[in-house]
Parts: structure tokens; C-alpha cells; sequence
């Protein structure tokens, strides 16, 4: 018997007015009090290019609602008329959403994810199939929401996790999954594969842990105010030469095109600001001065040390906070991702953003409270919101191919999905980007570089070209030019630096995450007594958390041992600067090439009979080492380098330990000859050892 499709409308359209469940989370254990973001935000958006910046705040209100909730009905509609109801929806979708409170396992942000990816699975498989699929015979879920793992497991003390996002599916093998692609067109299945390659990740999700301070913050999102001037506070630097990024177009047909606020004048762009500072291309010598910002002077006068950010030094906390989340929690990540909407939400109250790319505005739905709305209801609102973020992206698509073929979205990258919404699993990561080039280290620039004490660190890479340079201090000497010279106390800050005097540092993208940090490729140039410019090509890490630069220090302190007992096969190290503004500090060494974990996906880069001899050479390495002093304690495929012409290096001292016992070192000898050996490696999420800073002694060596 044909199915009633009038029948089966209405109850989609039922199954759509029904109230999601209140959330009930479980209290956080113990009274860890809550961490507002990642550290790493301050930092790296300091060096947002500028064209990329948010610029304005628009409050769109309930229009934007209308809009999805009409985008919802135009398409249900459609599919009524098309009469593509089989089966009958409350039979194949399930409807499991009681009416009795939602508890998740987790606390804090987790729960909240989980809440709603618990709520959205039914409306993320209709807002699929309505659009992408209606000839597919099940409401296959398509979209997923769930949280991008970055920086390690969501943190249950975070009030803000805005490592969110809605995602296309992705296979084991790393390519886009689509169940049934027979009933795809092929025009769609093309659009769907190219988006996919540019990124999996659609929607910018900032959740927050529910508290009325949370709350407070939605309501308040339009009151955000943007700042005028958020640079690293460093002032009349170098130029660098204009780079050739382009920014990804808006949809020349916007979904929400009637909440965009006409006839409206752009902010002065950031891209012109740019281009006529671009002029002053730098190189050679100068005899401009570059000084760290007048704030820090000032206290740098006064104080020596002690350096905390200006700008958040004299905001007021309500301030500061909407800043934060709107602008480095919500629209930098959206940057990132290159996605339109971004949705803030704490799983009591939510408001959707959509990022408008040409004016650097952001539109403000009105606040949506989840359970209570029913004007339009929560799960049709959800329904028409995933309709736009796929239609605009597509169309997206589609200009940027007009626009410019070759536009890739400034940060793709295999992402590893953490939440078991996104069907896959928890693993620590660390990126091989970048890990192939040549390595060349022009000792020169080394040499200069180490008789310098200041440096400007300027990143371009992705999203990322700094509209100012953060200005460094040296504070642990370079180990090359000056071998296992004496502690030497920071050098005070002069108030100007020529730019001989500057040591400059061009960060790349990311090389790998982990326990002290995030490690970067850079190019670092300096100038000689000629005036030319000499550059190298080096690694930097950088540390934000006070627990991350313990153990870089102790790190360095280990390699000052084994540069003083001439150990080959690691890394050269440069020295450590601090960030003027506070909040960072960075070691500086030698590139080493690709771990054995990322050789080991391209067997062929490493052959057999160079494998015997880099193996004796890897044992080798370790019995200096050894015969130095320091246990490494932390031997895995992650640590063991190979570079590109076969040199052996072991990397990562941060957990390695002093004056080890004998019996400590022939074990660590033994299990890195089962690790060559056996040619197992351990899966690279296994975690570093424990974390406490080691201590002079041998205790706790075992
Ligand atoms: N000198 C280097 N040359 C090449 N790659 C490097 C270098 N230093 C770090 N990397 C890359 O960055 C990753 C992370 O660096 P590292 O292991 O030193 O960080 P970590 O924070 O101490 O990590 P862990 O949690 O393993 O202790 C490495 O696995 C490697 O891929």
C-alpha cells in the first residue's frame, strides 16, 4: 500500500515541534574553579592577518531566526510535493528524544557537547537528506557535531571549549563517507568530495559549561565591544614583503541574505592597511629603531621582568570576557575553519553568528532559549540552520572556484575527531606539515643569531600574518655559539633595537603538539657585518602554560649536559626567548626531519639497508646520551628522527632525567632495541611519562 504522505509530513513535522530535554549535568567533581579559554588564543590571534580580523557587530535578531525557520519549510515542502516520505519518518528515525531530563556521563563542556550532539543527530540526518539526499531511502546521518581534538581531551575545568564543529564524515582511510552514494547526484557527489578536500569541518560550535555567568555572557554577546588596536605591542618594525593570501569569498547569493545590512560602507579594510606598509619592504641594514610597546617599557624600566599582557591589564572583566569568546573563541576559529556560522551555546541558551567575510561583520541572532523556544521550535530552527551551513558552503565552493582555483582553505588538515559523535577515536596527534623540506642551517646565521639578545617573532602561515611582531628577550643562551657557557641573567630590555640588533623569526605552520607545547617550522634572518641578510631554517616550540615552561627549562638544562659532553644526533639548540607581553616563551633549534612514525606510512622513503646502519646510529646516539648523564625517558617512533639525508636524531628531552642509575639506562638501551628491532612502534597517542619535572638525583628513576 502506497505510504499517506500527508500522513508522514505531519509527523516529521511533529517529530520537529517537539521540545529537546532539559539538560541535566552531573556536578563537577571537587571545586576546580573554571578556566575561561586555551592560552594558546591569546597569542597566535594577536597575529591574525589583518584582512581576516572582525571588524563590526551586527544584532540581526528574530529575522535570522525566520530565515532558518523558512529555509526548514521551503524544503520540507519540496520534499512533501516530490512525495519522497518512504518510509514513514517515526519509523526509521528514531525519535529518542524523551521527555525526561538528558544526563551525560561527563561534566563541565563535555556534557553539554554531548547533550547536544545527542539532540541535533535527528536533525542533522533531515537537514541531510531534505538537501543533499531526498532519494535515499533512510535518513542516514551526514553531518556530525562533535569536537575536534587540538590540544589533547576536552578539559572539564574549561568554562569555554570552542574546539567544536560541525563536520562531514570522514572514513578510516581519511576521505569522505558517504553511505549510499548511488542515490547522489554525480554534479553533488564532485561538490561534496572537493568541499571535503578543502575541509571537513563546515560549523564553528563555541560551548560553554551552563552557569549563570554563561548565560549572562549569551545575552550580553551583542554588547561586545571591538578593540581598536590588539597587536603584540611592538612598534615601528620591519615590514615583511607583501605574502599572496587570499581571502576565501562570501556566498554571492547568501542564504541569510536579508538580514545582511545593505548599502553598507566596509570598515576600512585591513588588505589596504597592509599593502601600503608592504612598500617598506625590509632587508639590509636600517637605521630605523624597532621598540617593544611603551607599556612595556615603562614596566620593563621599573620592573626588569614580571610582564603581563597590556591591553587585558585594564579591561573590565565583563569586557574582557565578551571579547574572548566572541572574538578569539568564536569568530578566530571560524577563520580557521573558513566556516560562516558559528553557534555559542551552553546547552541552556544558545545564539547562532553567521561570519559575513567582506565587511568583517558579525550578525547576532536573538537568544534562543533551547527548551523553551517554540517560535520557530529548536529542532526545525536546527534543521533550517544545517540547510544554510551546507547551501553556503556549496555556493562557497563554487565562487571560490571562480574566484580563484587554487584558494585552499588557509588551514586543512587531517584532523583527528575526538567525540564519539564523530564516530572516531581519542588520539593525541602530532602533524608531519612541513616535516620534508631541506634543512639546510647556514652556520653563519646561527652564529649572529646567538650574539643577539631581541628578537621579533612574526607568523604567516594559514590565517596568520602578523599585523605587528611580537618582541622577545633572550633568556637562556644559544648552545652553539656559546657551548655550556655560564647562566647568564636576562638582559635588559633597551628601549630601541636596530635592526642588526634584531634576531627575526618567521614561524610556519605547526610540526606537532605535546606536553611542553606547540612546534613550529620557522625561517630565521639576521642581518651580517656586510648588511646582507642570512637565514636558516630552524624549529620552534613554544610553551604558554607555567607547567609547559617548567619543562622546557628543565629540557634545556638537559641539552646544556649533552652539549657539554659533545653529544651528536640532537637537536642544536638556540636558546630561549621570553615574550615581552608575557604569556609565551620559545626554544629555538635545529630542524631534524620526519619522525619514524611519519616514515612509517611511506615505507619506501626508508629502506632497508639504510635502516640497519640508522638503527646502529639511533643505539649510538642513545649511549652518549647515556654516557652524558641524562636518561631520555620518553623513546618512542615520535622522538626518532630521520632527516633528508638519513642522519639519525633523537628529539623531546622535556621528561629526560639527570644522573640516571646504571640499571635505568641499560633498560631505556633494551627497549629501544625492541622499538628498532621488532619494528612495532607503540601506537604515538601513548603518553609521555609522567609529567613532574625531574629532579638532579636518581630517585624515581625506575
Ligand atoms: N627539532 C625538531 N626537528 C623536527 N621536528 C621536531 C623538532 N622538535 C619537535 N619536532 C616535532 O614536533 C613534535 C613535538 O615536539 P616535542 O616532542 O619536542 O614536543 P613535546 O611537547 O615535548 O612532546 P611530548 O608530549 O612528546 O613530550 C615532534 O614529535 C616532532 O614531530
Amino acid at each position: 500500500m502506497p505510504l499517506d504522505q500527508d500522513a508522514a509530513a505531519r509527523q516529521l513535522e511533529e517529530i520537529l515541534s517537539k521540545p529537546p530535554p532539559v539538560l541535566a549535568l552531573p556536578l563537577p567533581a571537587g571545586e576546580t574553579p573554571l578556566r575561561l579559554g586555551y592560552p594558546t588564543r591569546f597569542f597566535y590571534d594577536k597575529h591574525i592577518d589583518k584582512s581576516f580580523e572582525l571588524r563590526r557587530i551586527v544584532q540581526a535578531g528574530a529575522p535570522m531566526l525566520d530565515q532558518f525557520n523558512d529555509l526548514a519549510g521551503q524544503h520540507l515542502d519540496e520534499f512533501h510535493t516530490n512525495a519522497q516520505h518512504a518510509p514513514i519518518p517515526s519509523s526509521s528515525l528514531r525519535t529518542s528524544l524523551s521527555d525526561s531530563p538528558f544526563k551525560p556521563e561527563d561534566s563541565g563542556v563535555r556534557g553539554v557537547a554531548r547533550y547536544l550532539a545527542e539532540c541535533t543527530n535527528l536533525t542533522r540526518r533531515v537537514s541531510s537528506r531534505l538537501s543533499l539526499f531526498p532519494k535515499a531511502p533512510e535518513w542516514h546521518q551526514f553531518l556530525l557535531l562533535g569536537r575536534v581534538a587540538r590540544e589533547g581531551q576536552a578539559d572539564s575545568v574549561l568554562a569555554v571549549d570552542e574546539i567544536h564543529a560541525l563536520a562531514l564524515p570522514t572514513s578510516a582511510e581519511g576521505k569522505l563517507q558517504i553511505r549510499e552514494p548511488q542515490h547522489v547526484s554525480p554534479d553533488l557527489l564532485l561538490d561534496l568530495q572537493k568541499l571535503y578536500s578543502r575541509s571537513d569541518l563546515v560549523g564553528t560550535w563555541v560551548v560553554m559549561t551552563p552557569s549563570a555567568k554563561a548565560e549572562s555572557l549569551i545575552t550580553a554577546l551583542d554588547r561586545a565591544t571591538i578593540p581598536s588596536n590588539r597587536n603584540a605591542g611592538t612598534r615601528s618594525f620591519p615590514i615583511l614583503p607583501r605574502s599572496t593570501r587570499l581571502v576565501p569569498p562570501d556566498s554571492p547569493d547568501p542564504v541569510w541574505s536579508t538580514i545582511l545590512v545593505p548599502n553598507e560602507p566596509p570598515p576600512s579594510s585591513g588588505r589596504k592597511l597592509r599593502s601600503a606598509g608592504a612598500e617598506a619592504v625590509f632587508g639590509g641594514h636600517s637605521t630605523c629603531g624597532y621598540s617593544p610597546s611603551a607599556i612595556d617599557c615603562l614596566r620593563l624600566r621599573r620592573a626588569d621582568a614580571g610582564i603581563s599582557c597590556p591591553t587585558r591589564a585594564y579591561m573590565s572583566p565583563i569586557v574582557c570576557r565578551l571579547r574572548l569568546i566572541v572574538r578569539n573563541e568564536g569568530w578566530a576559529r571560524a577563520v580557521e575553519t573558513d566556516s560562516s556560522v558559528i553557534v555559542f551555546t551552553c546547552g541552556t541558551l544558545e545564539r547562532i553568528a553567521i561570519r559575513h567575510r567582506e565587511t568583517q561583520t558579525l550578525y547576532l541572532s536573538d537568544v534562543i532559549n533551547i527548551t523553551q523556544i517554540r517560535h520557530p521550535p529548536y529542532l526545525r530552527l536546527q534543521v533550517g540552520l544545517y540547510i544554510a551551513v551546507l547551501k553556503d558552503a556549496l555556493s562557497r565552493l563554487h565562487e571560490s572556484e571562480v574566484v580563484s582555483p587554487e584558494l585552499r582553505r588557509s588551514t586543512r588538515k587531517r584532523r583527528a575527531q575526538e567525540d564519539d559523535a564523530l564516530g572516531n577515536q581519542s588520539k593525541r596527534r602530532k602533524t608531519a606539515a612541513g616535516s620534508s623540506r631541506t634543512f639546510e642551517r647556514p652556520q653563519s646565521a646561527i652564529k649572529i643569531a646567538g650574539g643577539l639578545d631581541f628578537m621579533l617573532l612574526y607568523l604567516r602561515y594559514g590565517m596568520h600574518d602578523s599585523p605587528a611582531p611580537a618582541s622577545f628577550i633572550r633568556s637562556a643562551p644559544c648552545l652553539v655559539s656559546s657551548g655550556d657557557a655560564e647562566e647568564k641573567t636576562r638582559p635588559s630590555v633597551k628601549r630601541k633595537y636596530l635592526r642588526e640588533e634584531c634576531i627575526v623569526v618567521i614561524l610556519g605552520p605547526q610540526i606537532g603538539t605535546g606536553a611542553t607545547g606547540i612546534a613550529h617550522t620557522a625561517s630565521l634572518e639576521v642581518v651580517d657585518v656586510q648588511g646582507r641578510m642570512v637565514t636558516a631554517n630552524i624549529v620552534v616550540k613554544i610553551a604558554f602554560l607555567a607547567e609547559q615552561q617548567q619543562k622546557m627549562r628543565h629540557e634545556f638544562q638537559v641539552y646544556r649536559r649533552l652539549v657539554a659532553h659533545k653529544v651528536k644526533g640532537v637537536p642544536e639548540v638556540y636558546g630561549i626567548f621570553d615574550d615581552l607581553e608575557g604569556g609565551a616563551i620559545i626554544l629555538l633549534m635545529s630542524h631534524c626531519g620526519t619522525t619514524l612514525w611519519d616514515l612509517r606510512v611511506d615505507p619506501m622513503s626508508y629502506d632497508l639497508d639504510t635502516k640497519a646502519s640508522q638503527r646502529t646510529r639511533f643505539l649510538a646516539i642513545l649511549d652518549a646520551i647515556h654516557a652524558a648523564g641524562v636518561r631520555h625517558h620518553d623513546l618512542r617512533p615520535l622522538n626518532l628522527l630521520l632527516d633528508d639525508r638519513g642522519q639519525a636524531h633523537i628529539i623531546d628531552f622535556d621528561v629526560a632525567k639527570l644522573d640516571p642509575t646504571e640499571g635505568g639506562k641499560r633498560r631505556e638501551r633494551r627497549a629501544l632495541v625492541d622499538l628498532l628491532f621488532d619494528g612495532v612502534y607503540p601506537d604515538p597517542s601513548f603518553p609521555s611519562l609522567p609529567s613532574t619535572v625531574a629532579s638532579d638525583s636518581g630517585d624515581g628513576d625506575e
